[in-house]
């Protein structure tokens, strides 16, 4: 969340064609040693990247070669330096309390407002107007799906074309509420951009990496790191590496921050200053008279399109604490047990989005990541439950734990409000039986799962077009044998078979 204390962050990359993991050759090696798991891809040299770094930080960024872009001592003075306008882009209320408070000033070629009007675009069959539409389900099943397809080149799907809502409750238009999307894309958005005014995204890229230009600067995001493009940001998306596959997280409410760590104590799980935000960079390589750009953008759930002679991402410099950025999983500091039992699993929640019910998430991200187990006579994987909370996972790589087979990378589960699942017969099978040595576990992998307290409805082309649903889902927990004996009276465990 916002620090009390507004501070300009020490940038991270002052010039870079580099990922910052590549700044410094030796911090690079030595990090790569402790982080076996990280494959992050290098960027490609064509695109600058440069970041600030600090979660929730006020940052101050001028685009290179414009040194003095950002007025001085104040945000509106009557005129700009370089002749730039200034446009404030809010967060949050005016009001909200200081902690709390998000907004940036943005210093640009043109305001914002120099677009044609908003034309709707023609209904889609892999969006959702309505959560609480007829139809849209609200089902009590276990659900698993297999991976969505990742369009070819030839078909040129570009990434606000491939957006697949699954499932989400509430709405936009009360503020409240989530949406779970899948997106797929073959194609780069040309001359294109995109904003949300219905909430903040969660991006998580599971195949591909994305090079995403927002207002605020450039952001390279390949699989195993995440990025959030909070509400009303315009942003384009291109594919550096072809064709890609992922999963978002939008918040109708609220903004992401970090979970408090109690009796953790300082540091730990993810910490603020791997937090990569962008530095000011606008585009130069398309002229800003007589070019011609589209504006997508999301609002209450339905898409609409409007053109602009110039480009959108006319942000010359910016200072505030409303801004995209990305994490490196990799660098998640995970915290378990050492000594029995299973943690739930919020212990590996990276951000979260508050409700107004104290420690009752909107949504939790929460992940899986590469570790030691050591707990003694444990049952090791997750446990058979049942949650107040629903819980969807994807997986970006690797095996889950819990799940022998048929959760996949690419694919995803949900598993509602007090849908029982746990490990599978195979899994139980397993760990009931093996040794207790102390063990590395998901190496290789990274699973993930979005908790929310909505209780959720899952939209008609993810539960019946797609055709991506398993329906033999539920099998995988049939072997689940009893072993009680009603006549061992006095329980011993000599006589239990698993
Ligand atoms: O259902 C799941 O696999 C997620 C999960 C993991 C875990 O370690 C404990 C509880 C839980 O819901
Ligand atoms: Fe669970």
């Amino acid at each position: 969340m916002a620090s009390n204390k507004p501070a300009v962050a020490a940038p991270v990359a002052v010039t870079s064609t580099a990922h910052p993991a590549a700044l410094a050759k030796s911090a690079a090696e030595a990090h790569a040693a402790h982080h076996p798991n990280n494959a992050t891809a290098q960027p490609p040299a064509a695109f600058t990247y440069r970041y600030n770094s600090g979660f929730g930080n006020e940052f101050a960024t001028e685009a290179e070669g414009y040194p003095g872009a950002l007025p001085v001592g104040q945000n509106t003075p009557q005129v700009c330096p370089y002749g730039l306008y200034a446009e404030q882009l809010s967060g949050t209320a005016f009001t909200v309390g200081r902690s709390h408070n998000q907004r940036s000033w943005l210093y640009r070629i043109r305001p914002s407002v120099c677009h044609k009007p908003f034309e709707k675009l023609p209904a889609n069959p892999r969006h959702v107007r309505n959560w609480s539409d007829a139809e849209c389900e609200p089902t009590p099943n276990q659900l698993r799906w297999s991976p969505f397809n990742v369009p070819a080149q030839k078909e040129k799907v570009a990434f606000h074309e491939g957006l697949t809502a699954i499932c989400g409750a509430g709405s936009p238009e009360a503020r409240s509420g989530i949406a779970i999307h899948v997106y797929t894309a073959s194609a780069d958005m040309d001359k294109v951009a995109m904003y949300n005014s219905d909430g903040d995204y969660l991006i998580v890229p599971q195949q591909g990496a994305l090079n995403i230009r927002t207002e605020m600067g450039l952001l390279y995001v390949a699989p195993n790191e995440i990025c959030v493009i909070p509400r009303g940001i315009r942003f384009a998306v291109r594919l550096p590496e072809g064709p890609v596959r992922g999963y978002i997280l939008e918040v109708y409410s609220g903004h992401f921050e970090l979970p408090d760590l109690g009796p953790i104590g300082a540091n730990g799980l993810a910490n603020p200053r791997d937090f990569l935000y962008p530095m000011a960079a606008f585009e130069s390589d398309v002229p800003n008279e007589g070019a011609s750009y589209t504006v997508i953008n999301k609002y209450c759930n339905q898409f609409w399109a409007a053109s602009m002679d110039h480009s959108p991402f006319n942000v010359v410099a910016w200072h505030g604490n409303y801004a995209p950025y990305k994490y490196d999983l990799s660098r998640f500091n995970a915290f378990n047990t050492v000594t029995f039992d299973h943690p739930d699993p919020s212990v590996f929640t990276v951000l979260t989005c508050k409700s107004n019910s104290p420690g009752t998430a909107v949504a939790d991200f929460v992940v899986f990541p590469p570790r030691w187990a050591v707990g003694q006579g444990t049952f090791r994987p997750p446990y058979a439950h049942r949650n107040a909370m629903s819980e969807y996972m994807g997986l970006i790589k690797g095996a889950y734990e819990a799940k022998a087979e048929g959760f996949v990378p690419g694919g995803g589960s949900l598993h509602s409000i007090m849908t029982p699942h746990g490990p599978d017969a195979p899994t139980f099978q397993t760990a009931s039986n093996v040794d207790l040595a102390p063990v590395r576990v998901a190496d290789g992998t990274m699973a993930f799962m979005f908790e929310s307290c909505f209780m959720m409805t899952v939209g008609k082309w993810a539960l019946e077009e797609s055709k991506k649903v398993q329906n033999d889902y539920y099998t995988h927990w049939q072997g689940l044998k009893a072993h009680f004996d009603v006549n061992n009276k006095e329980g011993d465990k000599k006589k239990l078979k698993f």
